[in-house]
């Protein structure tokens, strides 16, 4: 039986630095912003939904969507954001699903699926466990304005878009704080992999 390990927290908290170590460790991984990102690249369905409905301005000159165009939409307006998500998520649910179905065949034994909204979107139920990577407020935002150039408030607007991260530590089947270095987190991430048995 393939063992999925959901992976969550909040935005800038390390799930992709978490990523890292398990391709490491030769652990598939299915990555839900990498899907959003493919299905609304030019030609696929995503992007002529996105487009009907955000209009041009949300294009770059080579018609690509300027996803911090987008984001900066989104993430002011609450409406907005929810209708983007409607548009996107059943096709980012339905790729998901496709890789799942491709591993369990291939009897993989541990996969993990990194989703940002997994709790959001109801997504644990897929899950045999979720794994929880947190971080304090200060530093999540310390680190999401250095990876991202982002002023204090753009990083505050995006972190207020989602399920404060306390809320996901209750609903975890394990939480790994990632508030030392990247060592620290490979050690604790190490640790839960003889943990679960994989
Ligand atoms: C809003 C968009 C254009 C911003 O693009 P950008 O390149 O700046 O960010 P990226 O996609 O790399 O996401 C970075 C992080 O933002 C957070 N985030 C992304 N989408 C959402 C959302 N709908 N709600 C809350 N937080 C979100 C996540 O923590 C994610 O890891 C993009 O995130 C998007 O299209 N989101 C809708 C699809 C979605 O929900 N993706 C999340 C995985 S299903
Ligand atoms: N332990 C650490 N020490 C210092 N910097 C770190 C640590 N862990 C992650 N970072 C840095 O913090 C930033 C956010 O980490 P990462 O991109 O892994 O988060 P994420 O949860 O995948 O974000 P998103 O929700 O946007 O996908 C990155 O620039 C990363 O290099």
């Amino acid at each position: 039986m393939t063992y999925f390990l959901g992976l969550t927290g909040g935005i800038a908290s390390g799930k992709s630095t978490a990523d890292e170590f398990f391709k490491k460790k030769k652990i598939p991984i299915i990555d839900s912003d990498l899907i959003a990102h493919k299905i609304m690249e030019i030609g696929q369905n995503g992007y002529k939904a996105v487009v009907d409905y955000f209009g041009t301005d949300i294009l770059n000159d080579d018609q690509t969507i300027n996803r911090r165009k987008l984001g900066g939409i989104v993430f002011n307006d609450k409406a907005k954001l929810k209708k983007l998500n409607e548009l996107t998520h059943p096709l980012v649910h339905q790729e998901i699903k496709q890789q799942m179905a491709r591993y369990r065949a291939n009897q993989e034994k541990l996969v993990v699926i990194d989703v940002p909204l997994l709790f959001e979107s109801g997504f644990e139920s897929l899950c045999n466990g979720v794994l929880v990577i947190s971080i304090t407020p200060e530093l999540q935002i310390e680190r999401l304005m250095k990876r991202n150039a982002f002023t204090k408030k753009e990083a505050i607007a995006r972190i207020n878009n989602q399920m404060p991260l306390s809320e996901k530590e209750k609903r975890a089947t394990y939480v790994v704080a990632n508030t030392g270095t990247i060592d620290d987190l490979e050690k604790k991430l190490s640790d839960l992999l003889q943990e679960i048995g994989r």
